[in-house]
């Protein structure tokens, strides 16, 4: 008789950021430090579990972005750019279910409240504030998350330091449309990488979504980060440059089933212009020589 295999479900790993003592030097670290190689090695991705961003501050992002997105159209153009990946971008045609907010210079207040003065002239307080502390809260996770993976491949201090210097944050809002039938599955975001450093997910209470690619090219595995305590971490196309291809770019891309319309919002690590990036002498020896 012949048994039928069924393979499990492939899920991220999930990595705990929540110990009190998570500090360079400590035990925890170290421990922590492993897995986040680990993690961007095999997945170029994983689910942290972070407890510095209140839950309310999240619901406070997904007010202020539905809020935004309500803007009328025309307003909302005032912020389009010509850059890619900031201001808004929606009415795709082939993405019809999705619209994104960029705010780049995220960390820089005058930034942000040039951004929400195009929007609401007379100013929206809730949005900068919300906006502003979301991105504070979790740089602390991309710098802790870039100074392990650095540290994991024998980068100095140094380096490491100047390195997290380099970059800026662009803060994104995303809506997605539910679909029109329960049954329905409907692409919400094309399959890519993204070229930042590294990117830092979070959803609103719509479960699922974001899809991950396995390494083997033929599985998509479901990121289902918990509405309230965790954080989609996804290494991007600049860090596998900075660290000579020693890790993995995380292809996702999102898919939308059921009604109810999904937000979510996430932090970018962007290098700052004119800021050259090369793989540091550290991680570049005869097993592993220059590739970029
Ligand atoms: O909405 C998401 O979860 C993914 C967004 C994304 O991949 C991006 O903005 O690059
Ligand atoms: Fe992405």
């Amino acid at each position: 008789m012949v048994s039928l295999e069924t393979t499990p479900a492939l899920q991220l790993p999930v990595i705990d950021f929540t110990s009190p003592n998570l500090k360079p030097g400590t035990v925890e670290w170290d421990s922590v430090r492993g897995d986040v190689r680990r993690a961007l090695e095999e997945y170029g991705c994983f689910e942290a579990l972070y407890d510095k961003v209140p839950v309310q501050l999240r619901e406070a992002v997904f007010n202020v972005s539905e809020e935004a997105f309500q803007l009328p159209l025309e307003t909302k153009q005032r912020v389009v750019s010509k850059r890619k990946y900031r201001g808004y971008v929606g009415q795709i045609p082939t993405l019809p279910l999705f619209e994104v907010m960029g705010v780049d210079f995220a960390e820089n207040e005058d930034k942000v409240n040039e951004f929400t003065h195009k929007l609401w002239p007379q100013g929206n307080a809730s949005f900068s504030e919300a906006v502003m502390s979301f991105t504070e809260k979790v740089s602390k996770l991309d710098l802790m998350t870039r100074r392990m993976i650095m540290e994991s491949f024998g980068i100095s201090e140094n380096y490491i330091d100047k390195h997290l210097k380099s970059t800026k944050c662009l803060m994104r809002m995303m809506k997605y449309q539910g679909v029109e039938e329960e049954t329905e599955e409907e692409l919400g975001m094309e399959v890519h990488t993204d070229r930042n450093m590294l990117t830092i997910l979070c959803q609103n209470d719509v479960k699922d979504g974001l899809e991950v690619r396995a390494r083997d090219n033929k599985r998509w595995i479901k990121a289902n980060p918990s509405q309230d305590s965790s954080f989609i971490v996804l290494g991007g196309a600049t860090l596998h440059v900075l660290l000579n291809g020693r890790v993995f770019t995380g292809v996702h891309r999102v898919m939308r089933t059921g009604t109810k319309t999904r937000f979510s919002a996430g932090l970018f690590s962007v290098p700052k212009k004119d800021h050259l990036i090369y793989a540091p002498d550290e991680i570049v020896d005869v097993e592993h020589p220059r590739l970029f």
